[in-house]
């Protein structure tokens, strides 16, 4: 498998927004406020999304509706490239860390873990 970086255009656009965002005024945007009141507000609101995405997955097993399991996710997705862009990263080099374990079952890579102490 070839880790060539192969960025999906949605994520590439709008990591190119987010960055763009970082000198906005936090009046006129969400992210460029998210940016302004910090890091600790912008991990609150992945720990947020990441609950909300929980329960929307749990509510989309018992009802076969998935419409809020897909919006809940966008969110999460959303708020953690929010994150990676506030800490001089973004959806590349998680694409990339993805495509270097194409090869790499889970469970050997577990398996090839030093013993903790
Ligand atoms: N993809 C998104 C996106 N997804 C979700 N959100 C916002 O994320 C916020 C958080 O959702 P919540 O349900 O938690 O809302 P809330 O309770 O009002 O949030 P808080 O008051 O707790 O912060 C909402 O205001 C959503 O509108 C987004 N805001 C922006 N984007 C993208 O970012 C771009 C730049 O946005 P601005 O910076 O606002 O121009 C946009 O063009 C979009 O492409």
């Amino acid at each position: 498998m070839t880790t060539e970086r192969r960025d999906d255009p949605v994520l590439a656009a709008l990591a190119d927004v987010l960055e763009q965002r970082k000198e906005a005024s936090p009046d006129e945007s969400y992210v460029a406020r998210l940016h302004h009141k910090g890091l600790n507000k912008i991990l609150e609101k992945v720990g947020e999304e990441c609950t909300e995405t929980i329960l929307a997955a749990k509510d989309a097993d018992l009802t076969g509706r998935t419409e809020h399991l897909i919006s809940e996710t966008a969110d999460l997705w959303f708020h953690s490239l929010v994150m990676l862009s506030h800490l001089g990263l973004g959806p590349s080099d998680v694409l990339d860390e993805l495509a270097s374990r194409f090869d790499l079952s889970g469970l050997e890579e577990k398996a090839s873990r030093p013993p903790e102490a």
